[in-house]
């Protein structure tokens, strides 16, 4: 079902800080910073060769990654993103196997302007899991 790994997202206190790391020091190709309100979060993309780390920051009121900041006050490895072909034809793989698709089960538009879903923790290994259609 899943194919290319999409990204890889980890959790920053400072953006600003964060894709100071990874352009200077890491010399990786960065974003600027993008607010996705609809998602609760700042980010900012890594372009690497053959994938990105997605850094995120909370925005607004009640953003999903704020609990995970708070325990984590000095940032760490939040979510990784596979994709897949076909996301509705996937969350009902997954539904029917017991998997928790989060939020109300439908999928978003992500970053990359294409569907989203997340899949609870507790379900892979402790690693939040996010699939986007490509
Ligand atoms: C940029 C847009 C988009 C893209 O296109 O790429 C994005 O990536 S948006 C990214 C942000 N959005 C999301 O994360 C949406 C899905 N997330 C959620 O619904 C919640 O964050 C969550 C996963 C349900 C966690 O909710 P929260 O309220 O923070 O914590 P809980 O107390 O409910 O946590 C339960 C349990 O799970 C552990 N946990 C929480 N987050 C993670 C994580 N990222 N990785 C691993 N484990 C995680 C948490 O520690 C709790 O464990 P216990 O303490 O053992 O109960
Ligand atoms: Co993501």
């Amino acid at each position: 079902m899943i194919g290319r790994l999409n990204h890889v997202a980890i959790v920053v206190p400072d953006l600003e800080e964060g894709a100071r790391v990874y352009r200077s020091t890491l010399g990786a190709k960065v974003s600027e910073a993008v607010d996705l309100p609809d998602h609760g979060v700042t980010t900012v993309f890594v372009e690497l060769p053959n994938t990105k780390i997605e850094l995120l920051h909370p925005h607004g009121e009640g953003s999903p990654i704020a609990k995970f900041l708070e325990s984590n006050p000095s940032g760490g490895m939040h979510h990784v993103c596979y994709e897949v072909d076909d996301i509705i034809a996937a969350r009902d793989k997954l539904e029917s196997d017991g998997m928790r698709v989060l939020g109300d089960g439908e999928p978003k538009i992500g970053a990359h302007g294409k569907p989203v879903l997340f899949l609870h923790p507790k379900d892979f290994m402790g690693t939040l899991v996010e699939l986007e259609q490509v």
